[in-house]
This record gives structure tokens, sequence and C-alpha cells, in this order.
């Protein structure tokens, strides 16, 4: 029910920039990316309070709709009704994510498609974005 951007032919060493704000109730959101909606280079998925988990991110990928295995990451720079800008990039072997706001944080992910272009991106859940900017 979030923002679904398509056709979008990102390359590694170009970056997606998002600033949005993370609602005072928020309780889980999620950035996703790669080839469709369904075959996912990474879902990048803070929670708050959601699934049993507090304060963690979940990344994971999904291939013809099958979920891999989680990488769960305890450093959380997130907060509650507080403005947040997160910056994705890739290449062959991972993906890059840095949180600058709030505090500067990077995660990596494997690049587990093999994916060589980001054609699809979407926001779910509980961020209200306020701009993407491709750099
Ligand atoms: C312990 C039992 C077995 O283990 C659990 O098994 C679950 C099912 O596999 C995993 O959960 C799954 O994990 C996946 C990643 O791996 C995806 O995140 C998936 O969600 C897909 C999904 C996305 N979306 C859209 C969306 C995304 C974010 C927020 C909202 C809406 C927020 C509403 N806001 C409110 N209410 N304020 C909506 N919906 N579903 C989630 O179901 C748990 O992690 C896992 N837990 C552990 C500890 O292992």
């Amino acid at each position: 029910c979030g923002m679904v951007l398509t056709h979008l032919n990102v390359h590694p060493g170009e970056c997606i920039a998002v600033k949005g704000t993370v609602p005072p109730d928020a309780k889980s959101f999620a950035l996703n990316m790669g080839r469709a909606g369904s075959d996912l280079a990474l879902h990048f998925n803070p929670r708050f309070e959601s699934h049993g988990d507090t304060c963690i991110i979940i990344c994971n990928s999904l291939q013809g709709g099958e979920w891999g295995e989680e990488q769960r990451e305890p450093d959380f720079p997130f907060q509650l009704g507080q403005d947040a800008k997160i910056c994705i990039s890739f290449n062959d072997q991972e993906l890059t994510v840095a949180v600058a706001l709030p505090g500067e944080q990077q995660l990596k992910f494997p690049n587990r498609l093999g994916l060589e272009a980001i054609e699809f991106f979407s926001v779910e859940g509980d961020f209200r974005v306020k701009s993407i900017k491709f750099k």
C-alpha cells in the first residue's frame, strides 16, 4: 500500500537517497529494492515493535516469492517521530544501506541475486517519504 517505483535502472556506484519521517507511533517499515516486488535483493525492515521484535533491523532477500535467510542487525539508529535519511547503493558483492539521520551507520547485505541494476524500489509501512534523490 506504500510507494512503488519501477523501471529505475540504478547501477552500481549510484545511490538512492530517501528522506522521510518515522511517525511517533511507528511499529515497522520496509524499503524493498531489486528486480520486482517478488524478486528483491534487499528487504530492509526496521522493526520498532513488530513480529515480537523490538528495535531491530531485519534484512532479507526474496527470490521467486521465497524469503532467504534473515540478517538481524541490533544496531538501531531510527527514533520514533524523527526524520531519517537513508542512502542505498550496491555492487556485485553487496548492497550498502547508509543511515545518515539520526546518527551515522552503514549496514551491508550480500547481493544474493547477483543484481546488476535496481529496477524496483518500494516503501511500505510506517515511514512518510519526503524526498527521493538518485545520485
Ligand atoms: C519466530 C517465528 C518464525 O520466524 C519468524 O518468521 C516470520 C515469517 O517469515 C518472519 O517475519 C517475516 O520476515 C520477513 C523478512 O525475513 C518479512 O519482513 C515478512 O514481512 C513481509 C511483509 C512486508 N509487508 C509490508 C509491510 C512492511 C512493513 C510494515 C508494514 C505495515 C506496518 C503497519 N503499521 C502499523 N501497524 N503501525 C507492512 N507485510 N509483510 C515477515 O512476515 C520473522 O522475522 C521471523 N522471526 C524470527 C525471530 O526469525
